[in-house]
């Protein structure tokens, strides 16, 4: 299969790896025109351009945007009409997220100080969130239960989820997934259409608060270019996982765990990561005779040869910096001691401690999130969770005595500032 061979004893590691994991300057800037020009039709056109892009890009056949909305009813009918089996797999992932999710919610508090002010701070969920459910080239009903149930668990009062219907083909599951979670709104748009129809609102989608979800590379600058109108989760891109495995795991495992991340889109990113060179070659070997088994050969093949990457390295600690480097979406720890080498690991979308947690199953019902930030932004983003769903408003509430205390405090600041109402207003409440 062909990939990327890189060793770290090359002279030029550094530079190769940093062209490895970067993207192009030039694809970014046509991405970013495309999308700009999207974003601005919707904006001034609203459903009109909504159903036009949606013609163009997802080959739809449809006479008005009235086509576009999913009910409550097609939902329902949909959880009626699976099969047991894949309605129960989905009930059960979502209890696990569910549950998961729980621990994260974060009540308001406050308390007094000793002359009777009051401070505190209020949580207050969302009034409305947009969730984008990728579907260009997979249906994700799993990323229905992740996007969705957070919001669930944070109180949001209106949850509009959209997701792109290809050829006009809606899946099953994720109309099911919808029902289970919640939903309250579905509109079948995807792409940077659909983000702009729920930043700037149109005749049939409402505009909502914050847009949280994964997608394409033009759902993900779409999300980039609307931050400040609407809120945005994060930026979660094309799928990515390293690996880091010191040669004792089944070559197989790894093979399959690799592949798993690159089945999403030729833009997915897999890099395994091992000090042992025989190894590395016999992964090779098992990526060659697992590949033709597979469906989505071509997409993997075409992710493994641009983005994916075979790594020797010195001994662990320096996969570990490579890592942190990298700072992957997943991170896979295939070796003895996961859980004491997973910390010192200090950016990274989600970590998979030890040989028998593939990626996989984080994906579908481990419970965490598998919303995760990419293209290195882990750096100083989260997995998606309910705290994206709430906001926080500070309490202060002074006492007669409080606020002369306070006073005395800000009214020089004030007039350090030059800011003399400031420092009136707050001298009035001085006690004499
Ligand atoms: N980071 C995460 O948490 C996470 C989770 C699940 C999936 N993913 C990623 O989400 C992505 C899903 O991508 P997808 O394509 O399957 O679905 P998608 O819904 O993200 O994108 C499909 C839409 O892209 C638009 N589009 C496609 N080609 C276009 C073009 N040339 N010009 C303008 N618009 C175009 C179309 O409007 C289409 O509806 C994958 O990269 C997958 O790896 C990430
Ligand atoms: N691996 C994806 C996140 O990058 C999520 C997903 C959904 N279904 C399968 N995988
Ligand atoms: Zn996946």
């Amino acid at each position: 299969m062909e990939t990327t061979w890189l060793n770290t004893q090359d002279a030029d590691f550094e530079a190769q790896l940093a062209a490895l994991t970067a993207w192009s300057e030039e694809r970014d800037a046509e991405v970013a025109e495309l999308v700009h020009g999207i974003l601005r039709e919707v904006a001034r056109r609203g459903d009109e351009a909504l159903v036009e892009y949606t013609v163009k890009f997802d080959r739809r056949d449809i006479a008005s945007v009235a086509d576009l909305v999913v009910g409550p009813e097609q939902l329902q009918a949909a959880l009626a009409r699976i099969p047991v089996e894949q309605r129960e797999a989905l009930e059960a992932a979502a209890q696990r997220v569910r549950s998961y999710h729980e621990k994260q919610k974060q009540d308001s508090w406050s308390y007094r100080e000793a002359d009777g002010t009051l401070l505190g701070q209020q949580v207050t969920p969302l009034d409305r969130a947009g969730i984008y459910v990728p579907g260009g080239k997979a249906a994700y009903p799993s990323s229905v239960l992740m996007n969705a149930l957070p919001a669930k668990v944070a109180g949001v009062e209106e949850i509009i989820m959209v997701s792109p219907a290809p050829g006009g083909e809606l899946n099953d599951m994720v109309l099911a997934a919808a029902a289970i979670a919640g939903v309250d709104r579905f509109i079948s748009v995807g792409g940077a259409q659909a983000v702009a129809a729920l930043a700037y609102g149109t005749d049939t989608v409402p505009a909502v608060d914050k847009i949280v979800g994964p997608g394409n590379i033009f759902v993900a600058e779409a999300k980039r270019q609307v931050f400040g109108k609407v809120g945005i989760d994060m930026i979660a891109g094309p799928s990515e996982i390293l690996v880091i495995c010191d040669g004792k795991t089944n070559p197989d495992w790894i093979a399959m765990d690799l592949f798993s991340q690159a089945e999403h889109d030729e833009e997915a990113q897999a890099i395994l990561l091992c000090p042992d060179a025989d190894y590395l070659q016999q992964v090779a070997t098992s990526m060659e005779q697992l590949a033709v088994t597979l469906e989505r050969e071509t997409i993997i093949r075409t992710s493994m040869k641009n983005r994916g990457a075979l790594i020797q390295v010195k001994d662990l600690d320096e996969a570990i910096a490579i890592a942190n480097t990298i700072a992957s979406e997943h991170l896979e720890l295939s070796i003895d001691n996961a859980e004491e080498w997973a910390r010192k690991i200090r950016h990274a979308g989600a970590i998979f401690l030890g040989r028998h947690t593939p990626e996989a199953l984080g994906d579908y019902c481990a419970g965490p999130n598998h919303v995760l930030p990419t293209s290195a932004t882990a750096r100083f983003s989260s997995p998606l969770g309910v705290y994206d769903f709430q906001k926080r408003s500070s309490l202060i509430g002074c006492s007669p005595d409080g606020a002369s205390t306070l006073a005395a405090i800000a009214s020089p600041l004030a007039r350090g500032e030059s800011l003399t109402a400031h420092a009136r207003s707050a001298e009035y409440r001085i006690k004499r």
